[in-house]
């Protein structure tokens, strides 16, 4: 196809539709939140695909307003068994919205079942290219039920993996648990996952539609979203509360890598290629900004799990300082170890030796 015709079958093409994932443990009030969210103007335009597990799924009667919107995929749980059938429902819809069979939609809300690992879907959803044309990832949004969160974030993995992976971390159910019980489940969302904005919520309250709309993939809200990551709350503010280690949940740690010297981006590729390769399953969540050599902006990265999405550019430093700044969000890793083997990555002068046997080394095999 010549390239006059591409670019203009492009500039035609409708704009991707943003996926929202709202995910959660079991019961955590997920489809509550989203029943109510769904009542508000600005979200009219969503359509909504909820995943329920077993063979009988009710949470789409409970969503009734946007009826012929609500896709139901049941039996099984999309981040394990049926990641095929959840491209065919997306790929559908996208078919059903073209041919105006349902109302036009410029976002999608995928309610997961409250045992899913978010990080496969959002791996499928920018991994596979006929989803990639049609759809973009926008904020993950977890759920987190005040009275049982500290029991499911001890007892299951997948509730730390879900609350890992947040952009916004909402704690239902406020109004059912004292507030010390309250407190005590904030300590450990902001431990697990200090960059991700936490809301409280219980039956009262109207949720705010930002939690969606404020999408860290946009241009406008990027800017501000970085600059809370780095305005870091890993520490200061819960030691000033005598909180003993505040970015540790069991064996999951969440600290900052930082390097002051510009970084050469084939090198850090690499580093950063290695590292998930040999421990994508631990590395739980990474954002941050890097200072690349040659660029005067500063560069956002993203992953979730073996994920890392399309690095983006922004306009100018948050806070005027270049330098490189990483949250990672890791199970069983070793922070110094993991900061060593960057240093010594990308950093020519601080250590010689080949990327594999450095890596290795300070990474672990
Ligand atoms: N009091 C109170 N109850 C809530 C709140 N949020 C949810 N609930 C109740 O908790 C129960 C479970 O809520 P759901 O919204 O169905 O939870 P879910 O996460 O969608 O559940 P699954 O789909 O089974 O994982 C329901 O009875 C809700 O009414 C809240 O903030 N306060």
């Amino acid at each position: 196809m010549p390239a006059a015709v591409a670019d203009a079958l492009a500039a035609s093409a409708p704009p991707p539709v943003t996926v929202n994932i709202l995910t959660g443990f079991l019961g955590s009030g997920k489809t509550s939140l989203l029943k109510r969210l769904l009542a508000r103007p600005e979200l009219r335009d969503s359509a909504v695909l909820i995943n329920e597990f077993g063979e009988v799924g009710i949470d789409h009667f409970l969503v009734e307003e946007i009826d012929e919107d609500v896709v139901l995929l049941k039996s099984g749980c999309i981040c394990c068994t049926i990641r095929g059938d959840l491209k065919e429902a997306l790929l559908d819809l996208d078919r059903r919205r073209a041919a105006g069979r349902v109302p036009a939609f410029g976002r999608l809300i995928l309610e997961t079942t409250g045992l899913a690992d978010p990080a496969p879907i959002v791996a499928t959803l920018v991994a596979d290219p006929a989803l990639r044309h049609h759809f973009r990832i926008g904020n993950i949004v977890t759920v987190v039920d005040a009275v049982n969160g500290e029991r499911n974030l001890d007892a299951h993995p997948e509730s730390v993996r879900q609350a890992a992976a947040a952009d916004r971390l909402i704690l239902s159910k406020i109004d059912l648990a004292d507030a010390w019980t309250v407190d005590l489940v904030e300590r450990r969302l902001a431990a697990l996952n200090p960059t991700a904005d936490r809301v409280r919520l219980d039956e009262s309250r109207t949720p705010d539609v930002s939690l969606f709309l404020d999408d860290i993939h946009d241009a406008e809200a990027r800017r501000g979203e970085v600059a809370r990551w780095l305005a870091s709350e890993l520490g200061e503010d819960h030691h000033r509360h005598g909180h003993p280690d505040v970015n540790r949940h069991g064996g999951v740690r969440a600290f900052l890598l930082t390097a002051e010297k510009p970084l050469d981006w084939a090198r850090f590729g690499l580093w950063l290629s290695m590292l998930l390769n040999r421990h994508g399953t631990e590395v739980l969540r990474l954002k941050g900004l890097l200072w690349i050599r040659g660029v005067d902006t500063p560069v956002v990265v993203q992953g979730v799990q073996h994920l890392i999405h399309k690095p983006v550019h922004l306009g100018a430093w948050p806070d005027g300082i270049p330098a490189t700044r990483i949250v990672v969000i890791a199970q069983g890793l070793d922070p110094a170890t993991v900061q060593r083997s960057f240093t010594a990555f990308t950093d020519p002068q601080a250590r010689a030796g080949r990327p594999g046997e450095t890596l290795e080394r300070h990474v672990g095999g």
